[in-house]
């Protein structure tokens, strides 16, 4: 705070015409940003309110773009901060604007029948895909923010099926989410804004519905490719189903953020088939019915796709966007903390406004609320922790001679908490919660114990009394509950080898939704 009667120096950056101001703000730079002219000025095509401070917190990274001449001021300027009137705001609105047709003409098909000579008849369903660090989720982000702007009443799906980067989950997701007004920038933990069951509701990033499917891992690869396909058929065949009932979802279309190690044309190629390239990019255009892929930058890539038959004989359109000089290369350790933050908000809720922020005299936007996590005990017997995929099984050389594995890649192991490597392995690994129908039940002698949980850290009752051991091994569920979309994530924070009790952190009280829980590869430790 300054003593009384000193003036805070104000600092103004001044944009030209179609330029935009660049920062990184680091470790200890929070900062906040308000519009002082009265030209539109943006932030990932969001168009920033006049005169209200709009709050950007440590860490983030991101443009102020400003298509006319104007001004804005901030509360401090970043160690890192530059103006560039190289930007490829042009391109997207050029971009932008061919969908935006598509979306008409597929709306008056839709609801009046009128027909086009090109034969439209739903929005556009658009895939962007480019190397790490090449701003696809960025290029998502403003695709989608702009359909928001554009006050037709679009609801367009926004699809990640980036589980590093994920729309607004938890890494390690595959995510399909219907924002309705556009998504802020003022943090790194949601780049496409909160989940609903994250955050309560508020005025600014959250309620944005979404649904996710839990992969366990941080990209597709050989190992996971069976697994990974079985997730993106089911979260077409989900994004289907919604279209069919919802003509404005139908019209609006769908956004896609893509691994980056979809660039690579080897990625789930199999033995049997040598020749394949693009197995997973063709299986996403398949499940999603995608028309048009924007390559970022990345010209081989583009070649490669617009020769590859599969697309060819579907008619996809294959589109090359250049890449903005502005995309921070991010290194594994900043991708580590923007992981750690968005598990931490998952549970926690938005961060709280800085103090040097929240003092601020003016208007500020509306922000999320925090969130308060619930910590509880679980007994190992209660809580059925399985994992998906081939990974998890024995390896091939350790069948007997001559034999060849015959299970299923898609097949569920049980984790065996009271196996001392499993107990290691399950320590801050974040599981993913699923819901188990009745049919799901593998019928068996011994019956799974699912219980009810309690809440309030007591004990489980009549979990000590239980005289007939269950068979950890058993999987007493079908193997498709494996791939379904996910009820919610907790992680596994403590765990008492003696009493044979898990430690469990959950975003909010009460009982879990289900008992059944999957683990995969992402660990979490709270740092902060
Ligand atoms: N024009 C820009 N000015 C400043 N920063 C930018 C700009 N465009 C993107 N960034 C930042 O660069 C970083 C990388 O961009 P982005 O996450 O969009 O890339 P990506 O290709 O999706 O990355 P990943 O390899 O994680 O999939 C992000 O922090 C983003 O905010």
């Amino acid at each position: 705070m300054l003593p009384e009667g000193t003036q805070k120096e104000q600092i103004v950056v001044d944009l030209e015409p179609g330029s935009e101001w660049r920062f990184e703000s680091e470790a200890d730079e929070n900062i906040a940003i308000r519009v002082l002219s009265h030209e539109p000025v943006f932030i990932n095509s969001e168009e920033l309110p006049l005169a209200t401070w709009y709050p950007i917190h440590r860490y983030t990274k991101g443009a102020i773009y400003s298509p006319t001449q104007a001004r804005v001021e901030v509360t401090s300027l970043p160690a890192s901060q530059y103006t560039s009137t190289s930007t490829i705001h042009p391109q997207l609105l050029n971009v932008h604007l061919a969908l935006e047709r598509t979306r008409l003409l597929a709306r008056r098909y839709l609801l009046s029948s009128i027909t086009n000579a090109e034969g439209i008849q739903r929005g556009p369903r658009v895939m962007v895909m480019g190397p790490p660090s090449s701003g696809k989720t960025t290029i998502v982000k403003n695709l989608v923010n702009l359909a928001l702007s554009s006050g037709m009443g679009w609801t367009v799906g926004v699809g990640g099926l980036d589980p590093s980067s994920p729309s607004n989950l938890i890494p390690g997701t595959l995510s399909l989410s219907t924002p309705s007004h556009p998504i802020p920038t003022h943090h790194l933990a949601h780049p496409f804004g909160s989940p609903p069951t994250s955050t309560p509701s508020n005025t600014l990033s959250a309620d944005i519905p979404t649904i996710g499917w839990w992969l366990g891992g941080l990209e597709p690869s050989n190992k996971n490719a069976e697994v990974w396909k079985a997730l993106v058929d089911r979260m077409g065949q989900e994004w289907n189903k919604r279209c069919e009932t919802d003509k404005t979802a139908l019209a609006s279309g769908l956004i896609m953020d893509t691994s980056s190690a979809f660039t690579n044309p080897l990625l789930a190629t199999k033995k049997d088939d040598p020749k394949a390239r693009y197995t997973l990019v063709s299986q996403a255009v398949d499940a999603f019915d995608i028309d048009t892929i924007l390559v970022i930058g990345h010209e081989k890539l583009h070649i490669d796709l617009s020769r590859l038959p599969s697309l060819q004989s579907k008619g996809v359109n294959v589109v090359r966007i250049p890449k903005s000089g502005g995309v921070v290369d991010l290194d594994d350790q900043a991708r580590e903390l923007v992981h750690s933050f968005q598990i931490r908000s998952y549970f926690y809720g938005e961060p709280p406004l800085p103090i040097e922020i929240s003092n601020l005299m003016g208007k500020m936007v509306g922000i999320d609320g925090s969130l308060n996590p619930y910590s509880f005990q679980i007994g190992w017997e209660t809580l059925v922790v399985l994992r998906v995929g081939e990974e998890n099984s024995a390896p091939s050389s350790a069948l007997p001679l001559g034999s060849s594995r015959t299970l299923s890649p898609t097949r569920l192991t049980r984790v065996d908490p009271s196996g001392p490597a499993h107990v290691v392995r399950l320590l801050n690994t974040v599981l993913a919660i699923v819901d188990i129908k009745p049919e799901d039940r593998i019928k068996s002698d011994k019956k799974p114990k699912i219980e009810e949980v309690k809440t309030e850290g007591e004990e489980i009752e009549g979990q000590e009394e239980e005289e007939e051991e269950e068979d950890m091994e058993e999987v007493p569920f079908v193997e498709e509950i494996g791939t379904r979309e996910v009820l919610g994530f907790i992680v596994i924070t403590a765990i008492d080898a003696q009493k044979k009790k898990y430690t469990i952190l959950s975003p909010s009280p009460g009982k879990l939704p289900s008992t059944v829980a999957i683990a995969g590869s992402i660990e979490w430790v709270d740092s902060a």
